[in-house]
């Protein structure tokens, strides 16, 4: 099944979800004829969240869907027509809005495929097409892309700590910033590794398996707990999963295996039972026993409350006997990180006549802030096992000396040579000057290449606390290029 629109929830247009600056900048570009200039922007993020040593990209599949259907509808049109100056003057005239009228989408795009481990500093996305179009995709490009990469990046955090085998259930729509919020982060958490979710809406928009259990309300609606399982039961007698912590939870599950009983003599089992409170790996290695005790070693214990990975292996740790993670609040909101701070940034424009590139570049007082120039490509350097050595950035306009050695591009010092000659390259086209000439994959293959790209990570990368760090370099040339760039645009005061 294709992505379906995430727009669907919406307008048929959702050229507005912009902000005002993109679309004054285009009335500029226009007004001195730089609209068609040709310009190359960056989609990447410093840092990987979480205090984390990798991000899982996810968002492209929403932002194709939302750059093939870039256009200003004539309801667009005419509210951009309405707004004013502060002079009482239209912000926008009308030959301006004819202009945007009559825009077509032409860009190129390069992108990593969802699903790919990436780290910080790298192009998720490159976009190359006439100046003004390429600025107006900014912000909804950012708006997907940081979004679906944070709930991913925290999704597969999540299903590392429960493994490989241990189900995990996203819960979280009730606690999700809206609607939107919440069906775009049930798409990311699946892309990150979890294996359904209880949120209808997600299932149909982008056939993620549906799952769930029920609330204390439906025992608390009948006049005791054995009750309100048998009748449970007598709605799904092959699907039933007993919340048992209304009470008493130990108490709970003894109703659930009298009931239980009750189920196999009609020819049925019970898939399991769910713990909502208390200290859960007390409570599920007692309830693992009286349920094996009493022949139903099947029978799957789920465990929610706050769930998420640093919980999880505690857990773990600590012995408990759950098989089923269902994982709300802290998966939606990716709670201990409100947001992923990548940025879009310009790194080449044709210039005036059209002869040669202008490499161009943001400055900082921090290094780390400061953009990097030029046409970019990700090489990817694999192990002889194919798994992940080193990541290497260079300007694709200029030619790769012989010996390579990538630099950090927080400190020149630390500089690798590459002795491996087996790569493969990140960014990979997608759009053609507007043209669509890449096939995405399906939901269900991203996030089994999700699977093999965090497995196929150093164990040391992957860790939570303190992890190893990844090694992410510039090419010697772009390197020098852009420390050349620096010292020419940086003003020498003198002291
Ligand atoms: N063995 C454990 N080790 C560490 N944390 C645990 C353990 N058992 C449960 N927790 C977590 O501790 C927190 C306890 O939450 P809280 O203080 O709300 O109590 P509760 O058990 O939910 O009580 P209630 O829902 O009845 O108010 C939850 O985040 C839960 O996941
Ligand atoms: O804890 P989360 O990871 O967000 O997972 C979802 C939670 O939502 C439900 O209860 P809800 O929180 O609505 O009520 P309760 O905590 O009072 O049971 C469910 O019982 C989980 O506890
Ligand atoms: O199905 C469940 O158990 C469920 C669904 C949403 C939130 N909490 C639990
Ligand atoms: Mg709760």
């Amino acid at each position: 099944m294709n992505p379906a629109p995430l727009s669907g929830l919406y307008a048929p247009s959702l050229s507005l979800v912009t902000d005002l600056y993109q679309l004054t900048m285009a009335y500029g570009y226009w007004q001195q004829g730089m609209q068609d200039r040709e310009a190359v922007f960056h989609l990447y993020f410093r840092k990987a969240p979480f205090q984390g040593g990798y991000a899982v990209a996810a968002g492209l599949a929403l932002a194709v869907d939302w750059m093939e259907n870039f256009h200003f509808s004539e309801d667009d049109l005419g509210y951009l027509g309405s707004l004013q100056g502060s002079k009482g003057t239209p912000m926008f005239p009308a030959a301006f809005l004819q202009f945007l009228r009559e825009l077509k989408f032409t860009c190129s795009v390069e992108a990593v495929a969802e699903g790919t481990v990436v780290f910080g500093n790298e192009p998720l996305i490159r976009v190359q097409g006439p100046l003004l179009q390429a600025q107006l995709l900014e912000t909804a490009l950012l708006t997907l892309v940081n979004f679906q990469t944070l709930i991913a990046t925290k999704a597969a955090r999540i299903r590392e700590a429960a493994g490989p085998t241990d189900q995990v259930l996203e819960f979280g729509l009730r606690r999700a910033q809206g609607f939107d919020g919440g069906l775009g982060a049930s798409r990311a958490a699946y892309l990150g590794g979890v294996d359904a979710t209880s949120n209808v809406l997600a299932g149909q928009r982008y056939g993620i398996p549906v799952k769930g259990t029920h609330a204390h309300s439906w025992v608390m609606a009948f006049e005791d707990e054995p009750t309100a399982f048998a009748a449970y039961a007598k709605a799904f007698p092959d699907d039933s999963v007993f919340l048992v912590d209304t009470y008493d939870t130990l108490e709970g599950v003894r109703h659930a295996i009298s009931v239980a009983r009750q189920m196999r003599a009609d020819g049925h089992e019970l898939g399991g039972i769910r713990l909502d409170s208390g200290d859960l790996a007390y409570l599920s290695r007692e309830a693992r026993a009286l349920l094996d005790e009493a022949g139903f070693p099947k029978t799957r214990i789920v465990a929610s409350n706050d769930l998420e990975e640093n919980l999880i292996t505690s857990l773990k740790l600590q012995g408990a006997r759950i098989d089923t993670w269902g994982v709300g609040t802290q998966l939606v909101t990716a709670f201990n990180q409100a947001a992923l701070g990548g940025v879009y940034k310009l790194a080449a424009l044709r210039n005036a006549d059209n002869s040669a590139w202008d490499f161009t570049l943001k400055l900082s007082e921090q290094l780390a802030k400061t953009s990097i120039p030029g046409i970019l490509q990700v090489r990817r350097y694999l192990n002889d096992k194919g798994h992940p050595r080193a990541d290497m950035l260079y300007n694709t306009t200029e030619p790769l000396p012989e010996q390579l050695t990538i630099i950090d591009p927080l400190d020149p010092t630390r500089r690798r040579p590459i002795r491996s000659t087996n790569f493969r390259e990140l960014l990979e086209p997608v759009f053609r000057q507007g043209r669509r000439i890449l096939d995405l994959p399906t939901l269900a293959e991203s996030r089994a290449h999700a699977q093999r790209e965090v497995q196929s990570l150093d164990p040391s990368i992957r860790r939570f606390l303190n992890p190893h760090t990844y090694p992410v370099g510039l090419e010697e040339n772009l390197n020098t290029f852009r420390t050349n760039l620096i010292l020419e645009k940086r003003p020498q005061r003198p002291a």
